[in-house]
């Protein structure tokens, strides 16, 4: 089994340069209670080659922020700030336009295979659909493409004519991963792609999602709640909380080294790949993910951190270098630096920073006013 200390670390084909680039993402969900913010100004940029681990607690905004990538979300989400992908802009594209992208370009693999796979219909022939979907191969052509990527997945030809119940769990997941590859896309998202696994079956699924991308200069965003997961087959991680970015950098470096605590308890509660006897809530963190409908003010991690300081119940941070030496001049996160975190303690000085005006009234128990978060 793979631990993150071998993981492969930033493949040399991964070159900087923007494949995907998101500038200032939002995600408003419309629903009869009122607005939820989902998605809280994400930006990101994914290299082409270079493969992206999304990680956080359940309804940290993951799946929203993936989906939201190929427009599949449903009509009540609300999508701002800026998406493109190549150098297309996916948020003006036509219908028609998305539709070409959608699996041509970008794929996606979703938890549960079961449910993605249509069960009346042979697994061949539904690997071959967007191949034939989008023109892309004669049907001739599509049926021996279909024996090459059941081949790549390790599943005998023969399978084509199976259908999905005649499969395991694992065999599934292996025929989603074989149509997402089918027409050789630039970007491969998935969705928690081995979560219903068994521990052998999961680790075996992500050592062939690694190898085939590796060397096709594919580009993979994998989501999911488990750090180490993630750590063993990405190259960079983005931790989510609340609906926003709270760390990002070098897998390993974050995995091992996480400079926001809300990383640091992800990674202590998974600590190694497999590890599915310490699967839990992360360890030192009481409480439950804040309803986004009623965030904290200040940071949204503060009521549950172990670290928080009384400024921190007002105080929002965006996300700052976290590897800069606290002498070097400090600015924001602008110039792309490696390693990220939205946390007062990677400031230079943590509790620099005007206070805001206080009335004596609505005091926190922090003893500051509490301030709703940008
Ligand atoms: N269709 C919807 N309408 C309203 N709110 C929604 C909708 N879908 C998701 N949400 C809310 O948006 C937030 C983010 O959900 P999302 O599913 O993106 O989180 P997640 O991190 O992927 O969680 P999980 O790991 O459980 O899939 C949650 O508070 C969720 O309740």
């Amino acid at each position: 089994m793979t631990s993150p200390e071998t993981r492969p670390g930033t493949r040399p084909e991964a070159r900087r340069g923007g494949l995907l680039e998101l500038r200032d993402v939002a995600v408003t969900y419309r629903s009869a209670a009122g607005d939820v913010p989902a998605v809280r100004g994400v930006s990101l940029e994914l290299a082409e080659g270079e493969a992206l681990g999304v990680a956080g607690e359940s309804g940290s905004g993951k799946s929203t922020l993936a989906l939201a990538l190929l427009r599949l979300l449903p009509k009540t989400a609300r999508v701002t700030g800026e998406i493109m992908l190549d150098g297309e802009d996916v948020l003006a594209m036509t219908w028609g336009r998305l539709r070409a992208v959608r699996w041509a370009s970008a794929s996606v693999v979703f938890q549960g295979a079961q449910h993605a796979l249509n069960p009346v219909r042979r697994v061949g022939t539904q690997i071959a659909e967007p191949l034939l979907v989008h023109r892309m191969a004669t049907p001739a052509r599509a049926r021996t493409r279909v024996t090459e990527l059941l081949e790549q997945v390790g599943l005998p030809a023969w399978r084509a004519r199976s259908y999905p119940h005649e499969l395991s769990g694992g065999q599934r997941q292996r025929v989603m991963i074989a149509m997402a590859l089918a027409c050789e896309p630039q970007l491969i998202i998935a969705d928690e792609p081995t979560t219903a696994l068994d521990v052998m079956i999961q680790a075996q699924v992500l050592t062939l999602i690694r190898s085939l991308i590796a060397g096709r200069g594919i580009s993979l965003i994998m989501i999911s709640h488990d750090l180490s997961v993630l750590a063993a087959t990405c190259d960079r991680l983005a931790v989510m909380y609340a609906g926003r970015l709270v760390e990002t950098g070098p897998s390993r470096e974050v995995f091992t080294g996480a400079r926001h605590p809300y990383s640091r308890a992800l990674a202590e509660a998974f600590p190694t790949v497999g590890d599915f006897a310490s699967r839990m809530a992360p360890r030192g963190l009481g409480g439950d993910p804040p309803d986004p409908m009623r965030l904290p003010g200040g940071c949204s991690f503060h009521p549950r951190c172990p670290v928080a300081l009384p400024s921190c119940a007002w105080r929002d941070v965006e996300l700052w270098p976290a590897d800069r030496a606290p002498e070097e001049p400090a600015s924001p996160a602008s110039s792309a630096p490696s390693h990220t975190a939205a946390c007062v303690h990677v400031l230079p000085d943590p509790e620099a920073g005007p206070e805001p005006e206080t009335t004596g009234e609505d005091e926190t128990p922090a003893g500051r006013p509490a301030k709703e978060s940008a």
